[in-house]
């Protein structure tokens, strides 16, 4: 099947044994590839006979949350980061209750954020009336769980024998338990959540199965974030809790979500009186035991602590996590079109210009080098400005009346090093400098584009170091950033320039923060890795644009 008839949206109903469907996960995942693009809504409902007489209608068994079950949800996530990371897979979980609930909460209709195009199942048909009878009753069953807008979607029995990958020894080693899980009223977790991924969809389907009422989630901002990986390219607050309501609602509208950001790491788990389990992962089990310590101290009930396990990367990058995660997430997003360029009708289409910008010692000049070797123009602003510092220029006349002579060199020069000290520490010294040769900058900088143009170079790289701080953005047709940590760039510049650490940060601070330039960047980058890793992005980045200019 190629690619434009893949469906954006389905809905999978799978209806063979619990054990079945744990050896069939790598089948089933791998089929689902052939189908759908976007996102995947899986209905479990083992032992539903969909070819029996009746088989259209709704059972009265809810489906319980046994250890089984909530096994296999998550080796579903899992397998899916292997086999279909692409795909925005939501386990349904409404109908998946507690004998208690039952009642209440699985006879509801749904309303799902994403209407499904097709109708999947793991139900195997041996002719075409059985087909049509197993077509029809799906139908059936399906809307009496989920609202359907839009009327009956495709139907497309799904092949296992095609592209089905035999069973594995782990998948083959199935624990047969079929326990009930403990349940809980009111059950709190917490995280970044940022780029929801299938670990955080298992740690949400977990707390998801184990609660009867209420789920708080504390949702990690501000300070919190500040340790993280390229904390810089975290969704906004807003959006990751949108995101997380996004797919709770879709899961199981049944019960009760608080979503708080928080700036500590226990936020209101340890004031919240009504609260008796906390769901973690390996990882932050740690955190349950503080938390428990601290409700101990306020006189509160200790919670009941279910850990689920870190979910491996198997296709990870060597810089990058062993387990699923954000910050794995993010690195893949350096050198992509983060943001898409506004146009700007008075620059001319060619040479298309790129604004290379980022902090000190960030490695904005090495970057600009790499993409000079595939072809691009380099227009070195900091060079060009520390021409204009020569003897006899208009430049250095007004440098000297403003600063005195005592930056001037025996040879009628400015010594740089004398005028950087008195500029990097005082913001109102460096504005009095940069009011002198910023627009002489500018204006060598329009002198080398056109040269440029003259010749037919397609792309310039102008590398400026304080583009946008010093307004340039109308300049270019796209800015991009380079990374790298506070602590990193202290440590290059106090070794590059044999600064004290002082004075590299006093560099630092005359400079946006790395926040603040990648809210306007379209593309970001980070040198903080091996230069292979650097080289790697560079290309990436590189052949992106070339294929976007092309359009
Ligand atoms: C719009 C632009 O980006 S134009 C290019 C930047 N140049 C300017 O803004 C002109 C004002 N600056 C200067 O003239 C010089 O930097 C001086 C005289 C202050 C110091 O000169 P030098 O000691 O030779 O240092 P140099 O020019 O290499 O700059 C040191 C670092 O400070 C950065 N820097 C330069 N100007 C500024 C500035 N106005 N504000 C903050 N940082 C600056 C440089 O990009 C360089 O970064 P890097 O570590 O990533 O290479």
């Amino acid at each position: 099947m190629s690619q434009q008839e893949l469906f954006r949206t389905g809905i999978l109903i799978l209806t063979s044994p619990l054990s079945i469907l744990s050896l069939r996960t790598s089948a089933l995942l791998t089929s689902i590839t052939k189908h759908i693009s976007g996102t995947l809504y899986v209905h479990l409902h083992p032992g539903l006979n969909l070819a029996g007489p009746n088989g259209a209608d709704r059972p009265v068994d809810a489906v319980l949350p046994t250890w089984e079950m909530s096994q296999l949800i998550i080796k579903l996530y899992e397998k899916a980061s292997d086999i279909c990371n692409h795909i925005d897979i939501r386990v349904l979980l409404s109908h998946i209750c507690s004998p208690q609930m039952k009642i209440t909460a699985c006879n509801q209709i749904c309303s799902l954020s994403y209407t499904p195009d097709v109708l999947l199942t793991d139900h195997e048909t041996q002719d075409q009336q059985e087909l049509s009878i197993v077509e029809k009753s799906l139908w059936n069953y399906i809307t009496k769980y989920y609202s359907y807008p839009c009327g009956r979607p495709s139907y497309v029995p799904l092949n296992l024998e095609a592209g089905a990958s035999p069973p594995s020894q782990v998948e083959a080693n199935v624990t047969n338990t079929e326990q009930t899980l403990p349940s809980y009223n009111d059950i709190v977790l917490g995280g970044t959540f940022d780029r929801l991924h299938n670990g955080h969809k298992s740690l949400l389907a977990t707390a998801c199965l184990l609660a009867q009422k209420r789920l708080l989630i504390g949702i990690a901002d501000k300070d919190l974030l500040k340790g993280k990986r390229l904390f810089e390219l975290i969704q906004p607050v807003d959006k990751r809790c949108f995101e997380l309501k996004e797919f709770l609602y879709d899961v199981n509208p049944n019960l009760q979500y608080d979503i708080v950001p928080i700036t500590d790491v226990c936020g209101p788990s340890i004031t919240d009186e009504h609260l008796s389990c906390i769901v973690v992962s390996e990882e932050t089990r740690k955190g349950g035991e503080i938390i428990n310590t601290k409700r101990k101290e306020r006189g509160l009930s200790e919670l009941a602590v279910h850990t689920i396990s870190l979910m491996a990367d198997n296709s990870h990058a060597l810089h990058e996590d062993a387990k699923v995660s954000s910050s794995s997430l993010r690195a893949r997003l350096l050198g992509t079109l983060m943001k898409t360029p506004s146009p700007n009708p008075k620059l001319p289409r060619r040479p298309y210009i790129i604004g290379m910008t980022g902090g000190s010692a960030s490695g904005k000049s090495s970057i600009a080098k790499r993409l000079e070797l595939l072809g691009a123009a380099h227009i070195n602003c900091d060079g060009l400005g520390h021409l204009a510092y020569r003897p006899g220029t208009r430049a250095n006349a007004q440098i000297v009346q403003t600063f005195g002579k005592d930056v001037l060199n025996e040879d009628g020069s400015i010594d740089r090093k004398c005028l950087a000290e008195k500029v990097f520490a005082n913001k109102e010294e460096m504005l009095r400098l940069t009011d002198i040769i910023w627009p002489v900058i500018m204006e060598m900088t329009k002198q080398e584009i056109s040269e440029h143009a003259k010749t037919g170079r397609d792309v310039c790289i102008l590398d400026a170091a304080v583009l946008l701080e010093a307004g340039w953005s109308d300049m270019v047709h796209e800015v991009w950033v380079s990374l790298i940590t506070e602590h990193e760039a202290v440590r290059r510049i106090q070794a590059r320039d044999g600064l004290s650490q002082e004075a590299a940060r006093n560099r630092l601070a005359s400079q946006w923060s790395n926040s603040q330039r990648v809210q306007q960047a379209n593309v970001v980058l980070c040198t903080e890795w091996d230069p292979e890793v650097t080289q790697q992005q560079v290309e990436k980045a590189w052949n992106l644009l070339r294929r976007r200019m092309d359009q």
